[in-house]
């Protein structure tokens, strides 16, 4: 792997659980912790220049949260991250340099201001960062539109005159404009029809090919992650239990809970590519099981699982996996 963009070490982050009066009261009396939620449990991973890593997992599995940590929009509650070797904070967002992580979201009209013109919502943050100088953003930002395949006239309509795809590209141009070296989307395509979504992932494999931008993709069609990615890392409860080469992981999962996660996944592309419901309901995140978090759904299960906690370790060159009982 070639030096990495990005890079977690050991990054964690909790959020206090939701309790009622009582509870609180509770714990002041007794001194009891306060139940807390651990969102992102002690992941490290590294990012290559260039690299496309995916991430997959059930709902609330800790994804958007790990993903908001990169972009420095959330800060760490312990651990580090590091940008091209340099430890950096959420305050960053409001330094030139959290421009380079950009991040596209599921819903791009709750993303972009209904109040400006394409033309602002794209140049806006460039001009102010001096990217771009005033007087030059309108080229710049005409470029960009073609560049993700939208009409000139765009520039002067509002995100509510645009189709949900149509807006997908406002927000790629967007995160594009203030010249990003790596780029985060966050279930970009989950809201958009079969179609649209295919389109929309064509323009960021082509803005991959032309710009070389590192990209972490979020979603829960793994048709699109094998597709796109190039390692993919598996989360469950807030930790990643496994982390491979997309081709390797798809064709040769080791841990027992990715394998239940691609039972049944179609081989060739259909209509539902995403992961069917696993056996067992996931746990609570406020009370996860010991040990092994996926020990109490998992085939394979035995006493140490219950006790002790799987570290990832090597499988096979770049595929880490977190199961005691897989060689
Ligand atoms: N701001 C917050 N306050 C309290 N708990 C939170 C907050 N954000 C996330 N969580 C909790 O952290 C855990 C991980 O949530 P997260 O949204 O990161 O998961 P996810 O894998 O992205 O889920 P989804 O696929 O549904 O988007 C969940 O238990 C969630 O309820």
């Amino acid at each position: 792997m070639t030096a990495p963009i990005f890079e977690a070490e050991a990054m964690s982050r909790t959020f206090a659980g939701s309790r009622s009066m009582f509870q609180q009261l509770t714990e002041r009396w007794t001194g009891a912790e306060p139940l807390a939620v651990r969102a992102v449990d002690r992941v490290s991973l590294q990012l290559a220049e260039g690299e496309t890593l995916g991430i997959v997992g059930e709902s609330g599995c800790g994804k958007s949260t790990l993903a908001r940590m990169i972009a420095g929009i959330l800060p760490t509650t312990s651990g580090s991250r590091r940008f091209r070797g340099e430890v950096y904070d959420s305050f960053l967002r409001r330094t030139r340099d959290a421009l380079k992580v950009q991040m596209i979201f599921q819903d791009p009209m709750s993303s972009l201001n209904p109040r400006l013109r394409v033309e602002d919502i794209i140049g806006e943050a460039a001009i102010l960062h001096g990217i771009v100088a005033r007087r030059e953003a309108r080229p710049y930002v005409l470029d960009l539109l073609e560049r993700v395949g939208l009409p000139e006239d765009a520039l002067r309509r509002y995100p509510h005159q645009f189709s949900g795809g149509q807006r997908q590209r406002i927000g790629v141009a967007r995160a594009l404009a203030v010249k990003p070296h790596m780029l985060i989307c966050d279930e970009a395509v989950a809201a958009l029809d079969v179609s649209v979504q295919a389109q929309i992932i064509n323009l960021l494999i082509k803005i991959r090919q032309d710009s070389g931008l590192a990209m972490i993709f979020i979603s829960h069609d793994l048709g699109v992650i094998r597709h796109l990615c190039d390692r993919v890392a598996v989360m469950y409860l807030g930790r990643v239990v496994e982390l491979a080469p997309a081709d390797e992981l798809f064709d040769a999962p080791k841990h027992p809970y990715t394998r239940m996660l691609l039972e049944g996944m179609p081989r060739i592309s259909s209509e539902r590519r995403s992961f069917l419901p696993i056996r067992g309901e996931i746990p609570s995140p406020l009370h996860p099981p010991l040990g092994c978090h996926f020990h109490p759904r998992c085939p394979i299960a035995s006493a140490h699982c219950q006790a002790i906690v799987p570290e990832l370790r090597q499988a096979g060159p770049g595929h880490l996996h977190a199961c005691l009982n897989t060689a």
